[in-house]
């Protein structure tokens, strides 16, 4: 019986390819293994999703070559990503490629080889000086490329390609790198008893420093750089002069695993307070039934949960199951990693973005064989191979980083958990001091259980809300600062109290705010504030394409005070250093955490007292645990609120949250300033009370009637282009395409993106609002539909129109 396997390839084809398994090969091929295959004309690496005996009606390729002995992906890791590829309409192989860690990937590299039956004799002088230089040397085919680039062999080489005499042959790339250090040791003849002899005998110096190094350094040998204490013995003169004196020399090493310093104590897993205890009670009675369950923990800033996720997971890891923890990418610092080291130590595997290939990889292959058991990463650890899972938990649920936006699969790590525990009928447990209206849904539709942590810990008290109208502080401003937030802070400093202040921006959409009322306009078509647009002086609304002229008047108080708002770096960190010049500012956002480990030292440095103000965007709003802190400041709280996007309250209320929570978590009170033009926005209103269920149910009443998620999912189909004109024609015709596949759904657009020109492309989009109920099968349907009708539509015209679907959009 001939055997067939179906191979997913990780390019934007949605479709599978088939095969037929020549007899030479292994007739044990299974699902979830690599293989190279014949592909167009070269040689491709795709994964096998399927195996079978159904002989296709056309004439099939062989597979070449099965490259893994074990699947690398289980049944269960191939639904889950088949169910991804629907739900998210992307190309099934695109989405194990996001599953698999980079050093196991497709990566590969393109070879040339001579075709088996060349026959050699029929060659001219030409072709055969090419064939024998390409079999002396192996050659990839970019470098055969530029070696007969303008000579004359350029077209012959061309030829034999296309004629098959030369075969492209794809080969995976492993491009795992090691991460070494230098590790110090005894010169060839040296060793310890000989430096001593040496240091005691009559002609040596010992005022020399590298004399005294040397006695120092004989007792430490083999030493790595980074262990070397940092004082005034061991400097980089003394080592290089001990080197140069023939005493030490060094080799590469590769580096510790950065948990290695960490503390594992298990025994201090804290008990639970009542609160806690009652939380974890239920959660754990699903664990024991071993039954799908999905938990959303509500519990406010500094509740506890974390311990609670504790619990939970040793449960898990004490009944021979794994667990996974999702946290938000810039929370992923080692002081959340080390409080599930102390307690789990080596069963962890963590997993970020820092990490070199090589070290994802060691995490990967730990959990695929079993040797670790939980994972702790970022939105793809939803993928992580951890064996017999039992529980995931997603921290910060409500965080938008655990939605990919590029490239495909735009996949949500909060419904792909869901639907991963479903699959293993494990527990989900979703934690947020300020749950997203998704979640919060949910719990009312009974589809997951909600459960409440009320109180902080050791009755620590929710910080005071101030709230700051600029508008009335015009004339009492310390450069970016109201007066009331500038006493504070010089009251925090003179008790060697702590201070977070975020200055929130968005690199890109700029807004128009009226500065007497503080009014930002708004779309009347969809509620979403309107982006301001410099080369046209327009208003635009990005959803529906509304857009007019820039106003002249405010539509609210009439005056003509508006000014345009969002955009221009704001210089605040040299503003701290004049204001407070004996304070010690570090600041804490993209630009200064690119460095690898840069943005652990800060929050150590911080954490250690090292600095008393640290200043930073978004990223200060998360997980930081500094009990020191007692004033928290938000330099101006509108630019969220302005952002063009039906979600703007919620991230905005979540981020105030989240950032009043970082203060007074110990035992001195906090006091949080929120500066603002738009004191009664109800965002500001809720944050000041701590009342995030008030908040949740004004933002469904406004949700519900305009059929924003979750009353809808977004299908947004964003169209790119190097030719304005064309991605325009493009999104009308996929709009009216649109309406004739779904007619009685809403179509919003066509309208320029919120970034409407990104890395010399425009982008447009059309947006549908479907029904919230709807599944893979759906939406897979939906969109194949429109996408063939489109394309019957416009016949090709569009050429440089590149169209991208995003399923549960959100900015
Ligand atoms: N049962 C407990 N026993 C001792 N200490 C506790 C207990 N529960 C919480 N704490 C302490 O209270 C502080 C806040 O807890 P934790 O960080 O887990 O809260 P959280 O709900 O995860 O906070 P956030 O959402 O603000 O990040 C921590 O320092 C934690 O160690
Ligand atoms: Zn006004």
């Amino acid at each position: 019986m001939p055997i067939f396997v179906d191979v997913a390839l990780p390019a934007a084809v949605r479709k599978q390819f088939t095969y037929h398994v020549p007899d030479e090969l292994d007739s044990s091929v299974q699902q979830g293994q690599r293989v190279w295959i014949p592909f167009r004309n070269y040689y491709a690496i795709g994964v096998i999703v399927n195996v079978h005996q159904q002989k296709p009606s056309f004439k099939t390729k062989p597979v070449r070559k099965v490259l893994d002995e074990e699947p690398l992906l289980s049944e269960e890791l191939l639904d889950l990503t088949q169910w991804i590829s629907k739900f998210y309409y992307a190309s099934w192989g695109e989405t194990i490629q996001a599953a698999l860690p980079a050093g196991l990937n497709f990566v590969s590299r393109k070879y040339l080889n001579i075709a088996d039956d060349l026959n050699q004799e029929q060659l001219n002088e030409d072709q055969k000086e090419i064939i024998e230089d390409l079999q002396a040397n192996k050659t990839t085919l970019n470098e055969a490329k530029k070696r007969w680039k303008g000579t004359g062999l350029n077209k012959v080489f061309s030829k034999l390609l296309k004629d098959k005499k030369i075969e492209i042959w794809e080969e995976p790339d492993m491009k795992v790198t090691v991460a070494t250090e230098r590790e110090w040791i005894w010169a060839n003849d040296k060793n310890e008893e000989k430096a001593r002899t040496f240091l005691e005998s009559e002609e040596v110096n010992e005022d020399l420093k590298w004399t005294s190094a040397l006695a120092h350094i004989a007792e430490e040998l083999p030493i790595r750089q980074s262990e070397i204490p940092d004082d005034s013995v061991f400097t980089s003169y003394t080592l290089k002069k001990l080197q140069d004196e023939g005493w030490i020399t060094y080799r590469e090493v590769e580096k510790k695993n950065e948990m290695e310093h960490l503390d594992h104590e298990p025994d201090s897993i804290k008990s639970l307070n009542d609160e806690q205890r009652a939380a974890f009670g239920e959660i754990n009675e699903s664990l024991s039934d071993g039954k799908f369950a999905n938990y959303l923990l509500f519990g406010i800033t500094g509740s506890g949960k974390t311990e609670v996720y504790i619990h939970a997971l040793k449960k898990v890891i004490e009944s021979g199951k794994g667990g996974i923890v999702l946290v938000p990418e810039i929370a992923l610092t080692p002081q959340t990693v080390s409080r599930f080291y102390r307690i789990f130590g080596d069963e962890i595997a963590v997993l970020h973005s820092r990490m070199t290939n090589r070290q994802r990889l060691q995490a990967w292959q730990d959990l695929y064989s079993g040797k670790k058991n939980i994972a702790i990463g970022p939105r793809s650890a939803v993928f992580a191979p951890v064996q017999n899972l039992g529980l995931i938990i997603l921290d910060e649920e409500h965080d938008s980083s655990y939605k990919q936006m590029d490239p495909a699969p735009r996949y949500h790590a909060r419904e792909t958990a869901i639907m991963r525990a479903q699959m293993n009928d494990a527990v989900v447990i979703m934690g947020s001091a300020t749950p997203s209206m998704q979640a919060l849904n949910m719990a009312a539709k009974k589809k997951c259980t909600m459960l409440e942590l009320n109180k902080r810990h050791a009755n620590a008290k929710l910080p005071e809300v101030k709230v700051l109208d600029l508008k009335q502080y015009k004339g009492a401003m310390r450069g970016e600062l109201a007066v009331p937030l500038f006493m504070a802070m010089e009251e925090a400093l003179d008790k060697d109290e702590q201070i977070i202040l975020l200055y929130n921006r968005r690199g890109y959409a700029s807004y128009l705010q009226c500065e007497d009322c503080g009014h930002i306009p708004e779309s009347p078509e969809s509620s979403v504030s309107l982006t301001y647009h410099k080369r046209k002086n327009l208003l635009m609304d990005h959803y529906t394409g509304y857009s007019r002229r820039k106003d002249t008047q405010c539509e609210n108080c009439g005056s003509s005070n508006l000014t345009i708002q969002g955009s221009g770096t704001q210089n605040i960190e040299e503003q701290l250093d004049d204001l407070f010049p004996n304070a010690n500012v570090i600041r804490f956002d993209r630009d200064s955490t690119s460095r690898k480990g840069a943005h652990e030292n800060i929050l150590k440095q911080f954490g250690e007292g090292k600095a008393d103000i640290l200043i930073g965007t978004q990223l200060v709003a998360k997980g930081l645990d500094f009990p020191n802190v007692t004033v928290v400041g938000v330099v101006n709280a509108d630019t969220e609120l302005a952002f063009p996007s039906f979600q703007a309250t919620e991230r905005m209320y979540q981020l105030l949250s989240q950032v009043s929570g970082r203060s007074g978590r110990g035992e001195k009170p906090g006091t949080v300033f929120l500066q603002t033009r738009q004191p009664d926005n109800s965002a500001l209103i809720f944050a000041k009370k701590h009342d995030h269920r008030g908040f949740a149910r004004q933002e469904m009443e406004f949700r519900k009637p305009l059929y924003y998620p979750p009353f809808s999912r977004l299908i947004r189909f964003e169209l790119k282009s190097t030719k304005g004109h064309e991605v325009n024609m493009a999104a009308h015709a996929l709009k009216n395409s649109a309406e004739r596949v779904v007619p009685d759904i809403p179509v919003l657009g066509p309208s320029p993106a919120a970034i409407p020109w990104m890395n010399k492309k425009f982008i447009w989009e059309v947006t549908l609002k479907i029904e919230p109920e709807r599944g893979a099968r759906y939406i897979e349907a939906l969109v194949d539909k429109t996408m063939e009708v489109y394309e019957a539509d416009v016949k090709g015209k569009f050429g440089s129109v590149r169209v991208n679907v995003n399923v549960d959009a959100i900015n």
